[in-house]
């Protein structure tokens, strides 16, 4: 806006009054209070009541109506908040501030020239641009400066009120003015308009945001929310990742040391593949040589199996030339209680021969000469001294007999008291242990050395006793069943219902001796006060396979232990005494019909004969224990035991081996003898 200088003609008191209102009210009302803010004191208000007078007339003049239009168009409440809007406002407020320094500038300027009656008029120019307005901010400025400096200016001069047409001009030139004024209030308002509706978008937009803020800020809580969960999961995610960098790093030591682990393995490895095939090559040449010695091994067992053939018919054919029935005397030791006691006079002329009579004290009491020295020749004599083992020694050979397939009875024959029991079962103790036992571990103690030769044996044992000519089963005492001598196939003889068990090792065979010994009949005599009162019968069945040559050995091992005599007259058990003295009588009987090779042998007498007929008089090799009891007391007794021991002894038999070469069933329990 430029502001031209004019100098305009004062009009007269009542035309200038009625101007100064009508320019206070348009001015006031063509510029807005609240846009432009409140007019200052010396604006122009007071350029106008002091010249008043002079421009009253003027406007009843020229009926200045443009004012009145501009007043009503200009908005007297704008609803802009220049301090609190948005940016659009604040330019608003700027142009305002500027056009409101220009119109200030204007008042101060222009007015104050009219005050000092040289009115200036302002021309205002079309302000398109920012550039312009700073130009007349600028020329407002120096303006003001120049009025600070208050430079002398000269008056203008004044219209004289006749000068209409000055007048005029200068009011034409006002109202050009003014004009634009309008027309510039008009463009703001126009703006004004548009920043309202800007600022009504804005608002909206901002109500939007507003909207969009808190959303957001919930969602901000949210996610701060969130992202403290997720920071303390980091937290823990980074505690974790410590420890798997320890773990790690643990890891690690560990693989490396099962890295040089497995170098060293691997070396290793190699080594050991090298080894094992040179070991390949020589298992090559060890097997060739092995299937060269499994051939050589053959041939040697078919050698050794031939040689122990040979063996065992030698072994068997020494045992036929010292006798079918073989009789060893054993004399028992006094006990301490007999110490005292007459003892009968023994010698033991040799290892055969036994000499007895009676004690020289006695022979000097009665006073007579004695011719009673009598003298027996056995196979084997043994003395007090003689320990199980030596007795046992002979009965080693016929042990392997048995395992060879041979029936071998062995028999313990005495008085009452004289040591049978001792001699076939023995103590307790080890050195003590008697024939059955000693058998026992001799049989087991064959068997594996002959599993070496390709055998293979099963052991199987009964226990019986002879009690008032009743059989009774030792390992089943209770048993109601009738227990009767029965001949197998007419070949073998056998005990009906018998218990007969698998016997696996020689303790086994021993916790069943035990047993029967606890069964058997047993009373105190005058010579023994746990005497036997009955025979007992302990059978060991033995068979021996060997898969090669399909040969089956049967053999068998009969170990009696016979009840002893007792004269009648001092036994207090008369029945029991006389059963045991008749089948011992029997069996005397059963020896001598033997020896004198009788058409009739009485075995079926007594039980105990008939039971033992195969191995008395058929298929069996025999063994008799004669025990003698050192008593002076038992004297006769002990002459009549040596007196059927020698009639026992002259007995001739045939036994025969007891071999097949059929297959065995193996699902058989029981042996079978043939
Ligand atoms: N060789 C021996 N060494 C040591 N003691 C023996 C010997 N022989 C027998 N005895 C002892 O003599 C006693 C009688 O022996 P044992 O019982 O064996 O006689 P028995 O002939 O069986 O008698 P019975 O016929 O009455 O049963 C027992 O105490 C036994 O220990």
């Amino acid at each position: 806006m430029s502001i031209e200088k004019t100098r305009i003609p004062l009009p007269n008191s009542s035309k200038l009054a009625s101007l100064k209102l009508q320019a206070s009210t348009s001015v006031t009302a063509a510029l807005p209070r609240k846009v432009l803010g409140p007019l200052p004191s010396n604006g122009l208000n007071v350029g106008l009541k002091r010249r008043s007078k002079s421009y009253t007339d003027l406007s009843s003049i020229t009926n200045f109506k443009p004012l009145d239009g501009l007043r009503k168009k200009i908005d007297p409440k704008p609803t802009v908040n220049l301090t609190t809007g948005p940016p659009a406002a604040k330019k608003l407020r700027r142009s305002v501030s500027t056009s409101q320094i220009s119109r200030t500038n204007v008042k101060s300027v222009n007015l104050k020239k009219l005050a000092v009656k040289k009115p200036v008029v302002m021309k205002p120019t079309n302000v398109t641009n920012n550039t312009q307005q700073t130009k007349v901010f600028k020329r407002a400025a120096d303006t003001k400066v120049t009025e600070e400096v208050k430079p002398k200016v000269s008056k203008p001069a004044r219209i004289p009120p006749y000068d209409y047409k000055a007048r005029f001009n200068a009011l034409t030139e006002k109202y050009t003015n003014l004009q634009t004024m309008y027309k510039e209030a008009k463009d703001k308002l126009t703006d004004n308009e548009s920043i309202k509706e800007n600022y009504q978008d804005l608002f909206n937009k901002h109500s939007i945001l507003q909207c969009d803020m808190e959303k957001k800020i919930g969602e901000n809580k949210i996610i701060n929310s969130e992202k403290n969960i997720l920071l303390s999961k980091v937290d823990s995610l980074v505690n974790d990742i410590q420890v798997l960098e320890k773990k790690y790093k643990e890891v690690c030591d560990a693989h490396e040391i099962l890295n040089s682990d497995f170098k060293q393995l691997s070396e290793d490895y190699k080594n050991v593949s090298n080894e094992n095939l040179d070991l390949k090559s020589k298992l090559g040449s060890a097997m060739s040589q092995i299937e060269q010695l499994q051939n050589a091994v053959d041939s040697y067992k078919a050698y050794l199996w031939k040689n122990g053939e040979t063996l065992r018919s030698m072994h068997n054919t020494i045992q036929d030339l010292k006798g079918k029935i073989r009789v060893i005397c054993r004399v028992r030791p006094a006990s301490q209680t007999e110490q005292e006691s007459l003892l009968c006079n023994i010698s033991f002329l040799d290892e055969c021969t036994i000499e007895i009579r009676k004690n020289k004290e006695s022979l000097s009491i009665s006073g007579k000469p004695t011719d009673a020295k009598l003298e027996f020749t056995f196979d084997k004599v043994f003395g007090p001294e003689s320990t199980q083992k030596e007795v046992f020694e002979d009965l080693a050979h016929l042990v392997q007999s048995a395992l060879d397939g041979y029936h071998i009875c062995v028999f313990a024959y005495g008085q009452t008291g004289s040591g049978k029991t001792y001699t076939m079962q023995g103590g307790d103790s080890d050195e003590s242990k008697g024939m059955i036992p000693l058998a026992v571990e001799r049989i087991f103690y064959a068997i594996k050395h002959l599993q070496c030769q390709g055998w293979s044996y099963t052991i199987q044992a009964s226990f019986l006793e002879i009690y008032n000519e009743t059989i009774k089963d030792l390992l089943d005492p209770k048993s109601k069943e009738s227990l009767d001598i029965q001949h197998n196939d007419g070949k073998s003889i056998g005990v009906k219902n018998l218990t007969i068990l698998d016997v696996n090792c020689a303790e086994d065979l021993m916790d069943l001796m035990q047993l029967a010994n606890k069964n058997r009949a047993v009373a105190a005599t005058n010579f023994n006060e746990h005497s036997s009162r009955s025979h007992a019968v302990t059978k060991i069945y033995i068979q021996g396979v060997q898969e090669d040559s399909s040969i089956i050995l049967c053999g068998s091992l009969n170990l009696v232990d016979l009840a002893g005599s007792e004269s009648a007259k001092t036994s207090e058990r008369l029945t029991e005494t006389k059963n045991i003295n008749k089948s011992l009588s029997t069996l005397g009987q059963v020896m001598l019909a033997l020896h004198n090779k009788d058409a009739h042998i009485p075995y079926r007498n007594s039980k105990l004969t008939h039971l033992l007929q195969n191995c008395l008089g058929g298929n069996s090799k025999t063994l008799m224990f004669v025990n003698i009891s050192p008593m002076e007391e038992c004297y006769s007794e002990s002459v009549n035991s040596l007196r059927f021991a020698s009639k026992v002894k002259e007995v001739k038999v045939n036994a025969k081996r007891n071999k097949t070469y059929s297959k065995m069933d193996a699902s058989s329990n029981s042996l079978k003898f043939s």
